[in-house]
């Protein structure tokens, strides 16, 4: 398990720091297939997955659920024919918290 996807989510609520650009580059490069999108502003994680047909893509749909719910923290997934995106991001701060880096190395593993 990598360093990022072994880390424990810490509490976040709406005062919490979003992640510096420092820190944006050094998790990003833990994380090679990621990409850092902007949706109305608000900073979010991205990567599609593919799979050889839809049964495939669901069922990786459920597994990160089910890491979501572990943590407590919900991405949004849009699953299609071959492919599963998953974004990452923190309402409450409406931006970028370490969690979703953390996440995002736990989907990873999911995948796989
Ligand atoms: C009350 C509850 O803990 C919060 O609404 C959680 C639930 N899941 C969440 N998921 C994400 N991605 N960001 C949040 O800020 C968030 N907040």
């Amino acid at each position: 398990m990598s360093l990022l996807a072994n880390s424990a989510c810490k509490p976040c609520h709406k005062n919490a720091p979003p992640v510096n650009a420092s820190e944006r580059q050094a998790y990003l490069e833990q994380l090679p297939e990621w990409r850092i999108v902007e949706h109305d502003g608000i900073m979010k994680l991205s990567r599609s997955f593919s799979f050889r047909d839809f049964a495939n893509a669901l069922a990786f749909t459920q597994r990160v659920g089910e890491i979501a719910e572990q943590a407590g923290h919900h991405p949004v997934i849009t699953t299609e024919w071959g492919k599963t995106t998953v974004v990452w991001w923190t309402h409450q701060i409406n931006g970028l918290h370490l969690n979703d880096f953390i996440l995002a190395a736990r989907t990873d593993e999911v995948a796989e």
